[in-house]
């Protein structure tokens, strides 16, 4: 099964992730209500609306965390299911949560490869949890993993997460999400907790992640990081879209107008 981009009749590709008449109710609480959202490769899209708006559910069901009630996948224009958080992780859709659930006790390196440490060749003999790990491919693996993303603040994969910055924390997250042949980025509020100077630093990341044409979507309250970064924004309300805006074309006042008091009546914005 395929669709046509928006754009009907034109030659556009599909939107790389796309999602059509989201539905999620958590008891009798209606938290989507029939949400459309799309995010194409070497694309940040951000994703923003008032507290309760439906950002956080909308993304943990484009990660399979949450089934949603009603609602359809399509990834290149072609249907898929999603039924768990394996069948996104396997479609390449990858979330970085705010608590970043990373091992403060263990080092860049090993944070990069938890759960699929590179272990030493002759050990078959053994199961793998008991095959020596092999430190050096380890090392080299996430090392790349730091290079593409161009974080050039961290001295040494050798580094406890423990002693890392904020910013340093948020870039190693990414690459992991990333070290995983992801297509799909998403970031809930990735500078919520930061300085000026590390919330550069992990734009910059946004920004590498844009031009190794991953698909990044990008939830979070600050206008001005959201206007730095993002090429698209849409808004959410109440569990529905308000609409689509292309950041040049729209200024902050805008979108905050726009994200709590929605648009008049009959008023649409797609971009
Ligand atoms: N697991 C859950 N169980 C019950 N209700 C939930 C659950 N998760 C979210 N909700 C409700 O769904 C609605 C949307 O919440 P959501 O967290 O998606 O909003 P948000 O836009 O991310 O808000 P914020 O900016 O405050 O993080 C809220 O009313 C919230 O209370």
């Amino acid at each position: 099964m395929t669709t046509d981009n928006l754009t009907a009749g034109s030659r556009t590709p599909p939107p790389h992730l796309r999602v059509t008449g989201i539905h999620k109710r958590f008891g009798g609480l209606h938290a989507l209500r029939g949400v459309d959202f799309e995010v194409a490769r070497g694309e940040v899209m951000a994703l923003v609306g008032d507290n309760g708006a439906g950002k956080s559910t909308l993304m943990k069901v484009l990660a399979g965390a949450y089934l949603a009630d009603e609602g359809e996948f399509w990834l290149d224009g072609e249907q898929v299911l999603v039924g768990g958080p394996t069948d996104a992780a396997d479609l390449g859709i990858q979330i970085v949560y705010q608590d970043l659930a990373l091992c403060e006790n263990l080092d860049v390196a090993a944070n990069l490869s938890l759960g699929a440490e590179p272990v030493k060749p002759g050990w078959g003999f053994l199961p793998r949890f008991l095959r020596p790990i092999d430190e050096m491919e380890m090392e080299v693996k996430a090392q790349k993993a730091i290079d593409r993303l161009e974080v050039r603040t961290l001295k040494s994969v050798r580094a406890l997460v423990g002693g890392l910055s904020g910013g340093q924390r948020q870039a190693i997250a990414i690459a992991r999400a990333v070290g995983a042949e992801s297509s799909v980025v998403m970031l809930d509020e990735p500078t919520a907790a930061l300085g000026v100077a590390q919330t550069r630093q992990v734009l910059n990341v946004v920004r590498r992640l844009r031009d190794t044409n991953h698909a990044v979507v990008y939830i979070s309250h600050n206008m001005r990081d959201i206007f730095e970064v993002a090429d698209r924004i849409c808004i959410l309300r109440h569990g529905a879209n308000v609409g689509t805006w292309r950041t040049a074309e729209t200024t902050p006042d805008e979108i905050v107008v726009a994200m709590t008091r929605g648009l008049d009546e009959g008023q649409t914005h797609a971009a």
